[in-house]
C-alpha cells in the first residue's frame, strides 16, 4: 500500500509500455482497460463480477453524478467507493465532454459552462473549480481536469480557441486540486486533428507537472488513422515517465494499435454498450448473436475463457434471449465482452514483458480476420 500516487515504467517493447499505477485503494496494472460505470454502475453488471473479469479501476461521470444523485448526497453518503461497493481506484471524467455529447449547453465562457441537464431540464453552471469540487467530493482517485471537446470536424480557429481555453483550465484545475497525496489530477491534451496545436497543448501541459496526462479530443468521429497520427504527434512530446490515458477508446483495434504507440489507459462503453445490442467481441473477431446462424449453436462463445457468460452459456441461448429482449442477454454479454477486453489487456501486458509485443499483435489481428467459426 502507498500513500502516494506512484507510476512506475516496467519495460517497453518498441512503443508498447508495460507499468504500474501503485495508489492507496490499490495498484492498476498498464496498459489497462478502464470499464465504464457512468452513474454509479457498470450497466448490467455486479461489481464483483466487473473485478473478477480482471478490472484494476473503474470510471465514472461527474456530470451524470452531479445531476442525479448530486455530489453533496453522494458524500453525505460517505462517498463513491462507499455507495456503490467498489473498494478499488474509480477515475472520474470532469464533465465537459458529456456537456457537449449530452446536455442542451446553453453557454461556455471563460468561467465554464452552463448547460440544462438532460435528467429534468433544471440549470447548471460548471467551472473547472467547480469540476474538480465535485470529483473531490465524489471522492476520485484519479480526476480530470475540466476541458472543451470540439467535435470534428472543425475549423482550425475553433481548434485553437478551445485548445488553449483548455490549458487556462488546466492551470485552474491544478490549482484547485493543490496537494492531495494519495490522489491525482490528469491534465487533457487537445488540438483536435492539428499536429502543431497537439505539440503546443502536450508542451504547456508538460510544464505544469501534472501525474498524468489524459489525450482528449479523438474517438469523435475522426478515422482511426487521423487518431494514430495525433498519438504519433502527441505522445513523444509527453513526459515518459508519466501514465497516458486515450480517452473513450476503443475497439480491440483501436486499442492494440494505440498500445503501439505508447497508451498505457483506455476506457469505452463499446464493452458494455454493445453487449446490451447483441454484440459479441471474440479473439474470432465480432459475433452478432442475433444472426440466425446462432440460433441453434450449443456451442459456447469462447470455451478457452475462465468467464462463466463466455464458457458455460450456448449461443443459441443468448441468441433466444437477445431476440427476447430479455434483460440477461445483455447481462451476460456484457459480462462475456468485459472478460474479453480484460483479458486482451492481460495478453497485451503479457506480451510486452515478453519483448514479443509485435508478433502478439500480428496474431491477434489475424486471428479477428479468420472470423468467428
Ligand atoms: N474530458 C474529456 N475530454 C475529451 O476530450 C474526451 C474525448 C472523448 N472521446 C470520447 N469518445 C467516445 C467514443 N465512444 C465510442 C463508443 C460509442 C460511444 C462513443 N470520449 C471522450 C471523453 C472525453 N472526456
Amino acid at each position: 500500500m502507498t500513500e502516494n500516487f506512484q507510476f512506475t515504467l516496467n519495460k517497453t517493447d518498441a512503443g508498447a509500455r508495460l507499468g504500474e499505477i501503485s495508489m492507496p485503494r490499490g495498484e492498476i496494472r498498464t496498459p489497462a482497460f478502464m470499464p465504464v460505470g457512468t452513474v454509479g454502475t457498470v450497466k448490467a453488471m455486479y461489481l464483483d463480477q466487473v473485478r473478477e473479469t480482471g478490472a484494476d479501476i473503474i470510471l465514472g461521470n461527474t456530470y451524470h453524478l452531479m445531476l442525479r444523485p448530486t455530489a453533496e448526497r453522494v458524500a453525505r453518503l460517505g462517498g463513491l467507493h462507499k455507495l456503490i461497493r467498489w473498494e478499488h481506484p474509480i477515475l472520474t471524467d470532469s464533465g465537459g465532454f458529456q456537456v457537449m455529447s449530452l446536455s442542451g449547453l446553453r453557454k461556455l465562457d471563460e468561467q465554464g459552462v452552463t448547460f440544462k441537464s438532460h435528467v429534468d431540464g433544471s440549470l447548471h453552471h460548471m467551472s473547472p473549480e467547480r469540476s474538480i469540487e465535485i470529483q473531490g467530493l465524489l471522492g476520485s482517485d484519479i480526476q480530470m481536469q475540466l476541458d472543451e471537446c470540439v467535435a470534428l470536424p472543425a475549423e482550425p480557429k475553433e481548434i485553437e480557441r478551445a485548445m488553449e481555453m483548455s490549458l487556462r483550465w488546466a492551470e485552474r484545475c491544478r490549482v484547485a486540486f493543490g496537494e492531495q497525496p494519495g490522489k491525482a489530477m490528469f491534465g487533457i491534451v487537445q488540438g483536435g486533428d492539428i499536429p502543431a496545436l497537439r505539440v503546443r497543448s502536450a508542451e504547456a501541459l508538460s510544464q505544469l507537472d501534472l501525474k498524468g496526462y489524459a489525450v482528449g479530443g479523438l474517438a469523435v468521429g475522426e478515422p482511426q488513422d487521423v487518431m494514430l497520427r495525433m498519438l504519433e504527434t502527441t505522445l513523444p512530446v509527453l513526459p515518459v515517465e508519466k501514465p497516458r490515458y486515450l480517452m473513450g477508446v476503443g475497439t480491440p483495434d483501436d486499442i492494440l494499435k494505440s498500445v503501439a504507440r505508447g497508451i498505457d489507459m483506455f476506457d469505452c462503453v463499446m464493452p458494455t454498450r454493445s453487449g446490451r445490442h447483441g454484440l459479441a467481441f471474440t479473439r474470432r473477431g465480432k459475433v452478432n448473436i442475433r444472426n440466425a446462424r446462432h440460433a441453434e449453436d450449443m456451442r459456447p462463445l469462447d470455451e478457452q475463457s475462465n468467464c462463466p457468460a463466455s464458457r458455460d452459456y450456448s449461443r443459441a441461448y443468448l441468441h433466444h434471449l437477445v431476440r427476447a429482449n430479455e434483460a440477461l442477454g445483455g447481462m451476460l454479454l456484457s459480462w462475456h465482452n468485459l472478460a474479453y477486453y480484460q483479458e486482451l489487456m492481460q495478453g497485451i501486458r503479457k506480451a510486452i514483458a515478453e519483448g514479443r509485443f509485435a508478433d502478439f499483435m500480428a496474431e491477434t489481428q489475424e486471428e479477428w480476420a479468420r472470423g468467428d467459426l
